[in-house]
């Protein structure tokens, strides 16, 4: 059984080494001819499955990415030519959705907005959407949930239209990159919806570029009143365009989902589903990869009081995962090709783009942290701290 693998599925050789023959490939050198003999194919969203890249595959029968959005793969391709496909769903919903709350947290730092009185706009209530519902739950933050495929399927839950959405103090897109079909999604936030939007509203862009017209965002942009936006997903990746940048609040080169658990839990699924497509028994299991980390020691302000304060919840929660970092970190990068001289800047962009997001820090998820808190910590806080996903120990009482 060949195995063909992108080399930035992490661990991806070492989980697979027993079940068949691997080898690695670079994204960006990929050619069909490499397709020639190879089983099966694991990739992440960096890979473009294309009808001409499949024309050199000839035994192909299973193509799996480890990542949660699938529209770099050209499915209906796939289905014609009787390849099965799969991916990692929900792998990192809830990297995303931590992404999203420290971007809240610095708006309401920043005073930007009160997150006591704003209502968040989740556009797509899938894996991420939940995800980042439960988060806004832990920490009483009022949101509302839009999402038309899932409310016709007959999910129970409360949604509302896009219209409403446009009224909300945050909206936070979470859509897959659909063209076609009952409910696309390319430029579901089009010049209309974006010349509803003002300066008191925030636009989150985590899920694809392709969800905004990135056109009509740089008009709004830089036309009065134009609402705050974060953007972590660009139009045309990795050769994005760069001139939304100061336009924008905070800029992240498509890492929202790359928690060390985000990555991996989307290792640990294709694996299973290899092993289950080759009839092997899975024996690995993403404890066997993941490193526990030492506890974090919090002191909180008010430990006794009933509600985490505002203060210590930006404390922590920036202490485990702070957004403003990897802005900063994009835009020194991005400064450097402009400072640099270069005759082809679009291809710098592009490949110092792939390269902050092939060496993206290790990014641990609240779940992978242990908080020490005071020994007098309220039940009521330690159960919020533990409902955003840390686990919770007390000191010893002196
Ligand atoms: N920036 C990053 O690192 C990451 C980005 N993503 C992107 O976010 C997307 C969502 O991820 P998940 O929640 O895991 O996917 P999911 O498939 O669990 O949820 C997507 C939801 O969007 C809904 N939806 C589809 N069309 C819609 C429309 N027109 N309006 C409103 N809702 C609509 C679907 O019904 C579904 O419930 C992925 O497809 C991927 O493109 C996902 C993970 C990481
Ligand atoms: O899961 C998804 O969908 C994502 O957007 C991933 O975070 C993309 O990660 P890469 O595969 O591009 O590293």
């Amino acid at each position: 059984m060949k195995i063909l693998l992108e080399d930035t599925i992490p661990f991806g050789a070492s989980y697979l080494d027993n079940v068949g023959e691997v080898t690695t490939y670079a994204w960006q050198n990929l050619v069909a001819s490499d397709l020639a003999d190879i089983d099966i194919l694991a990739l992440r969203s960096t890979t473009k499955v294309t009808p001409e890249l499949i024309k050199g595959a000839n035994k192909l029968q299973f193509v799996t990415t480890a990542t949660a959005g699938t529209n770099h793969i050209d499915k209906a391709c796939l289905n014609a030519n009787n390849i099965a496909h799969s991916s990692a769903a929900g792998c990192n919903a809830v990297a995303v959705a931590e992404y999203v709350l420290s971007v809240l947290l610095h708006a309401q730092k920043s005073k930007k907005l009160d997150l006591y009185s704003a209502t968040v706009g989740i556009v797509g209530a899938g894996n991420v959407g939940t995800a980042l519902s439960v988060l806004l739950d832990a920490v009483g933050v009022s949101y509302v949930l839009c999402d038309p495929p899932l409310q016709e399927a007959g999910d129970k839950r409360a949604f509302v239209e896009m219209d409403d959405i446009a009224r909300c103090d945050v909206i936070t897109l979470h859509v897959p990159f659909v063209q076609g079909g009952p409910h696309p999604t390319g430029k579901l936030i089009d010049s209309a919806l974006l010349n509803q939007l003002n300066d008191h509203q925030l636009l989150i862009n985590a899920c694809r570029g392709e969800v905004i017209d990135e056109l009509a965002l740089h008009a709004r942009l830089t036309s009065p009143n134009a609402p705050t936006v974060v953007l972590d997903v660009f139009d045309n990746e990795p050769a994005i365009d760069t001139r939304l940048f100061d336009h924008c609040w905070f800029i992240t080169p498509h890492i929202a989902g790359h928690s060390v658990e985000g990555k991996v839990r989307g290792t640990q699924m294709i694996y299973e589903q290899i092993c289950h497509r080759t009839g092997q028994k899975a024996t690995k299991a993403l404890s066997d990869f993941l490193e526990s980390i030492p506890p974090v020691k919090v002191s909180l302000q008010h430990p006794t009081q009933t509600r985490l304060s505002v203060v210590d919840l930006i404390d922590v929660f920036h202490r485990i995962y702070d957004v403003a970092v990897d802005d900063i970190t994009m835009r020194q990068s991005v400064k450097q090709i402009e400072n640099a001289d270069t005759h082809a800047p679009s291809e710098s962009v592009a490949s110092q783009f792939a390269a902050l997001r092939k060496h993206y820090r290790v990014r641990r998820e609240c779940s992978a942290h242990t908080l020490v808190v005071p020994h007098n910590t309220s039940e009521e806080i330690a159960k919020t701290l533990k409902n955003l996903g840390f686990s919770v120990q007390r000191e010893q009482a002196q």
